[in-house]
């Protein structure tokens, strides 16, 4: 079995150096991801494509080595031909009959080829005689050189045929590692997926880090995706998933800063410590998912004062694009399912986040913030080879049943933050209702009576569940989620 990559027209058109690069790093990378399936591959690289052949013809092993080809960033597309020797032009036409007779039966057809070399024919006089030749033989089929129904495609190379049976669509991008690292902020939702894959597709080796607000539930869901992201479409190289707890600074921005200007200075904070993480290993950019308007506090005037920050380059690939088009991608790369169950958790911040942020004022705002806890939780973050947490991420996501009616010995503890309680009261006949904001529960919970069983409570049941679960990760088992 044999295909072909042809170089894609941006890297055929780079100088003969650049073009040689990528070319040779194309070719490790497939060689890499293809032998994951099948050990018998071999390639070898010509100057305008690289062919790949393996001994191994069984159905599943082709389509396996379709399906993972065209993961492949920098693989624009790919023929899949069969090779055979020939004497002359009525040689070509039978082994093209051979092949394809069937292929054309009630459909019209036309032949294009492809020639290198020297021989007494040129490719039109191919085109015309082998046309010619199946147009006689198939009764039922007719010859149209316009947008026919199948095109039968033959390439002659000096001595060999090779006729093309199909025609498969790559990815495109480049190769990975033919640009420099980036590290990618995960969150696990629809955007930050699709905008680490724009930049694996892009060819840049791309690491994860995540800001774990909301315990191993959170943390597991992004881990998943991320694995999942790495094993479709970046294999060929090892990358690193970076966790950080974030929960401590999320309480001490809840306790510290004002409203309306949290959410601008979780997300300062959250590049503060990721162009840390990123210097320490040398790489030069973030990437994050955000993207204008499409949610009221990503304003330009906004991200402007994200980006004042810091001094590494912050890169969103998804700025210009719509939501829809967001989904889109998500869905054909097959990111959107793991998107839908990730917790929507930084919308829980702040209720009414600022659209203009000024810069002043947050600096102001920051000077209330102890950034010993930064330092800590940068200086803290746990490490992972991506290839060691593909077990993890097959994991089921841990979940506490939620239950929905109480008996007179429950205590429901209620976590919303206290201006969400204020809209919207809680009121319970019988039943005891303690509060305890989701963010001091960490540090509060503790002081509580344990011989009781407590029920948490949220509006969506999000954040009562991860806080359930981080919870019991911290050993407490006498915590349920209430969800009338
Ligand atoms: N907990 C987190 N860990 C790492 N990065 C994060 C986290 N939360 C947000 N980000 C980064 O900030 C970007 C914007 O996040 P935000 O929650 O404001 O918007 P979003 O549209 O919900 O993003 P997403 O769909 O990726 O979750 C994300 O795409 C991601 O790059």
């Amino acid at each position: 079995m044999k295909f072909i990559v042809k170089l894609q027209a941006e890297i055929a058109i780079k100088s003969r150096p650049v073009r040689k690069r990528f070319t040779k790093i194309l070719d490790s990378n497939i060689k890499n991801v293809l032998r994951r399936v099948d050990e018998k591959v071999t390639t070898s690289v010509n100057w305008d494509s690289i062919e790949i052949n393996t001994k191994n013809d069984s159905p599943e092993n082709r389509q396996q080595l379709i399906d993972t080809l065209k993961c492949v960033p920098g693989v624009a597309q790919f023929i899949e031909v069969q090779q055979t020797d020939f004497t002359d032009l009525h040689d070509i036409f039978e082994k093209t009959l051979a092949i394809h007779g069937k292929t054309i039966e009630n459909k019209t057809f036309c032949v294009r080829a492809k020639r290198t070399g020297e021989h007494e024919f040129n490719s039109l006089k191919v085109e015309q005689y082998v046309g010619g030749g199946l147009n006689q033989s198939v009764e039922s089929a007719s010859v149209k050189l316009k947008k026919p129904d199948v095109t039968i495609r033959l390439e002659i190379n000096r001595d060999k045929l090779f006729i093309v049976t199909e025609l498969h669509k790559g990815l495109g991008g480049f190769p990975i590692a033919t640009q420099e690292d980036v590290l990618s902020l995960m969150s696990g939702g629809f955007d930050s997926g699709v905008s680490s894959y724009q930049m694996i597709k892009k060819g840049s080796r791309t690491h994860y880090c995540f800001f774990n607000l909301g315990g191993s539930a959170h943390e597991v869901g992004v881990k998943q995706v991320s694995y999942y992201l790495w094993n479709k479409f970046g294999p060929s190289h090892r990358v690193k998933f970076y966790s950080v707890d974030f929960a401590p600074v999320v309480t001490e921005i809840l306790e510290k800063v004002e409203n309306g200007q949290m959410g601008v200075i979780l997300k300062r904070m959250m590049m503060r410590a990721a162009a840390k993480i990123a210097e320490k290993r040398g790489i030069q950019a973030l990437v994050t998912g955000e993207a204008l308007g499409q949610v009221s506090s990503q304003t330009l005037t906004n991200l402007n004062v994200i980006d004042r920050v810091t001094d590494t380059l912050i890169l969103r690939p998804l700025t210009a694009y719509d939501k829809q088009d967001i989904i889109d991608i998500a869905r054909k790369i097959g990111t959107e399912d793991f998107a839908k169950t990730i917790p929507e958790y930084c919308g829980v911040i702040s209720k009414k986040p600022t659209v203009k942020a000024v810069l002043s004022k947050i600096e102001a705002e920051e000077e209330n913030f102890d950034f010993s806890i930064l330092d800590k939780v940068v200086e803290d973050v746990s490490v992972y080879d991506i290839r060691d947490i593909g077990e993890e991420a097959e994991a089921e996501v841990p979940s506490i049943d939620a239950v929905s009616a109480l008996d007179e010995n429950a205590v429901v503890i209620d976590i919303r933050s206290p201006e969400e309680e204020d809209d919207n009261p809680l009121e319970l006949d019988d039943v005891e209702v303690k509060h305890l904001p989701f963010y001091k529960l960490g540090t509060q919970f503790g002081d509580l009576p344990q011989d009781v069983t407590y029920y948490l409570y949220c509006d969506r049941g999000v954040m009562s569940q991860l806080q359930a679960l981080y919870l019991h990760d911290n050993g407490y088992n006498n915590v349920k989620v209430y969800r009338p």
